[in-house]
C-alpha cells in the first residue's frame, strides 16, 4: 500500500482569494483524514500566497495522521518546523519568485547544506525527505546526505504519461530500486493525478507515500472531495 498524503496549499488559495476563512483549511484537514487520507501535506512559501505560516501552528493538534511540512529550509521554515516538529519535512529548492516547485536538489553540490539540516531535524525526532529529479546520481547524492527519504519529483513523468509516454516512468522506476537498495524510502509527488496514479504506483517499486494537491482538488471540483479521495485510495492499495 501507498500512502496518500493531502496537499491542502489550494484550499488556501481559495480562502486567500476572499481574505475570509472560505474554505476553511483546518476544517478540510479534518475531512479528508475522515474519508482516509493518511497524511496532511502543505508547502507554506515564503510569500504566503497560499498556505500561511500560521495555518501550519493551525493544523498541528488537527492532523492526527502524518503531517508532511515541505518547503526550501531558509530560516524562518526550519525555525517552525523545529517548533512544530511534524511527522516529516521535506526540503524543496524552490525559488522565492517561482510558480511552484521545478526542480529538485543538487544533492552533490549540496551535500554539505542538507546534511546539516537533515542531521538537527532528524535530532529532533522529524523525519526527513527531500525532493529529487530521477536521476540515479542525485538519488546516490542523496543516500550520503543522511536522510531517511527521498520524494521523487514526478513533474515529467505526469508530461510524459499525459503525452502517451509510458516510457517517462522508466528513470523514476530505477531511481526508487536504487533508493530502496541504498535503504531510502521513496515518496513522490508533482502533477499526480487520477489519471495517471495507477500507472505510476504499479511502475515503481517501494512507494511509500505520494503527495497529491493540484489535481486533486481541482478533480474534487467536479467529483466531490470525499469521492475523490476514496477514488486515490482504491488506486493506491
Ligand atoms: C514539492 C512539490 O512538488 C510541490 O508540488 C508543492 O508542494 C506544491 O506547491 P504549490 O501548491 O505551491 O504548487
Ligand atoms: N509534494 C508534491 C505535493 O505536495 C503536491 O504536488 P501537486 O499535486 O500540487 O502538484
Amino acid at each position: 500500500m501507498t500512502k496518500l498524503s493531502v496537499n491542502i496549499n489550494k484550499i488556501a488559495t481559495l480562502r486567500n482569494a476572499r481574505g475570509g476563512n472560505m474554505p476553511n483549511v483546518v476544517q478540510v484537514a479534518k475531512d479528508v483524514q475522515k474519508f482516509g487520507a493518511q497524511g496532511v501535506t502543505i508547502h507554506p512559501r515564503p510569500d504566503e500566497r497560499h498556505i500561511t505560516y500560521q495555518d501550519a501552528y493551525d493544523l498541528k493538534p488537527v492532523v492526527s495522521t502524518e503531517y508532511n511540512i515541505e518547503g526550501n529550509p531558509i530560516e524562518k521554515f526550519l525555525t517552525m518546523v523545529l517548533e512544530l516538529k511534524p511527522t516529516q519535512v521535506t526540503l524543496v529548492p524552490d525559488a522565492v519568485d517561482a510558480i511552484t516547485s521545478n526542480a529538485g536538489w543538487d544533492t552533490l553540490k549540496h551535500k554539505a547544506y542538507l546534511s546539516e539540516i537533515i542531521n538537527e531535524c532528524k535530532h529532533n525526532g522529524i523525519r526527513t525527505s527531500i525532493f529529487v529529479d530521477p536521476d540515479l546520481k542525485m538519488i546516490e547524492g542523496a543516500a550520503h546526505t543522511g536522510t531517511d527519504r527521498i520524494e521523487l519529483y514526478t513533474e515529467a513523468f505526469a508530461e510524459g504519461y499525459g503525452k502517451g509516454d509510458e516510457n517517462s516512468v522508466k528513470p523514476y522506476k530505477e531511481c526508487a530500486v536504487l533508493a530502496h537498495s541504498l535503504g531510502l524510502g521513496v515518496n513522490a509527488g508533482h502533477d499526480l493525478s487520477l489519471e495517471n496514479i495507477a500507472f505510476f504506483k504499479n511502475s515503481v517499486p517501494h512507494l511509500l507515500e505520494v503527495s497529491i494537491g493540484h489535481a486533486l482538488i481541482c478533480e474534487s471540483i467536479y467529483m466531490g472531495i470525499e469521492n475523490v479521495v476514496k477514488k486515490y485510495l482504491q488506486k493506491l492499495k
